[in-house]
């Protein structure tokens, strides 16, 4: 493994024992296999996406660096430490943000549960002010401070969660679906908050996240995980090609007219005045919007990024495709 990883898993698993009754008496026995080998490293500083379908493993991988779940086999260090052995030494070094749950007290004001925290992380009186004054200006939370978590609204909310995640100055943020359910402005705030700490600070930052414009805007490496296994590790750019998904181009025009002709682009659908061309993800959309506002009456148009789900099923289908096999049995990781 690189000198340099300040995260390291080597064939890590995480294998669950499920009992599910299945009649009055009877009980059936299954193993989830949640995490399947993986194996992949971190550079200290880098900042990476971590994505996959519901279920594929990626709060499992968190749990385990964290130190919360101990993991069935393989191994695990986070600045050399082995989370589940060393939980309380690595917490003062690690930040996590759960974006479904609040580690902030909900009945006390903002202010409040960061004061535990200064007590409960020992953190330094001036390191602490220093650090509060800082997350307090640039995540907005100066007219917050005093209101019970309970009444913050869950942008207000998530921004608090990541503040008290950074007051201890921790070297690795984990962060496990922090935009989910915000509006576009607490989206552009967040993004923007983590993409300074990185480059100021230098936190390695690991992202989980439905979103693909949190890893657009964010990440330049993305790492693919499904049904346990890493599927692939490289660019986001890359995951377009792999999984040779598609953009789609909304295009408004002043009239009804017959559809756009702006090749590799095809139209998908129209309605009235306004088209759907579909085109290839890793081209450029430059190009072609400049073509079409060229050629056609042009009112109003934007451009819409594949989900992720829809990335990973091409990606799927293709593999299943060049190994022979079925869909849904995951290949090794593509880099
Ligand atoms: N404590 C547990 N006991 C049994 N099975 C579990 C447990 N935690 C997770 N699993 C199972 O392990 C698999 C991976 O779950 P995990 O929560 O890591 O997925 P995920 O990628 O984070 O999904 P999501 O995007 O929905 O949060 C799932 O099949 C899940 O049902």
């Amino acid at each position: 493994m690189a000198d340099s990883a300040f995260i390291e898993l080597d064939h890590v698993e995480k294998v669950f024992d499920v009992r599910r009754k299945t009649g009055f008496l009877r009980r059936e026995r299954r193993e989830v296999r949640a995490v399947d080998s993986i194996s992949f490293t971190v550079a200290r500083g880098e900042m990476v996406g971590y994505i996959g379908p519901n279920g594929a493993g990626k709060s499992t991988t968190i749990k385990m660096l964290t130190g919360i779940l101990t993991p069935s086999g393989g191994r695990l260090r986070v600045a050399g430490i082995d989370p589940s052995r060393e939980r309380t030494r690595l917490a003062r070094r690690i930040g996590v943000v759960f974006g479904q749950r609040t580690t902030l007290w909900w009945d006390l004001p903002l202010i409040d549960s960061y004061a535990l925290m200064h007590r409960m992380y020992r953190i330094p009186a001036a390191r602490y002010r220093e650090n509060l004054d800082r997350c307090v200006e640039l995540l907005d939370l100066g007219a917050l401070l005093d209101v019970p978590v309970r009444q913050l609204s869950l942008g207000q909310r998530m921004r608090g969660d990541i503040a008290a995640a950074l007051l201890h100055d921790p070297e690795v943020l984990y962060l496990d679906e922090p935009t989910i359910g915000l509006d576009v402005i607490s989206k552009a705030k967040v993004r923007e908050f983590l993409k300074d700490l990185n480059t100021e600070r230098g936190t390695t930052v690991l992202l989980t996240t439905h979103d693909l414009q949190d890893i657009e805007q964010l990440c330049r490496r993305v790492m693919v995980i499904d049904h346990g296994r890493l599927m692939y590790d490289g660019p986001l750019a890359g995951l377009h090609e792999v999984g040779e998904s598609e953009r789609t181009l909304v295009v408004d025009l002043e009239r009804e007219l017959p559809p756009i002709e702006a090749a590799p682009a095809r139209v998908v659908r129209v309605e009235g005045p306004r088209q759907w061309l579909a085109f290839p993800a890793s081209e450029s959309a430059a190009p072609l919007v400049a073509r079409i506002a060229s050629a056609y009456p042009l009112v109003d148009l934007s451009v819409r990024e594949p989900d992720i789900e829809a990335v990973i099923a091409q990606m799927y289908a293709q593999q299943a495709e060049r190994v022979g096999g079925q869909v849904g049995e995951p290949g090794p990781a593509v880099s």
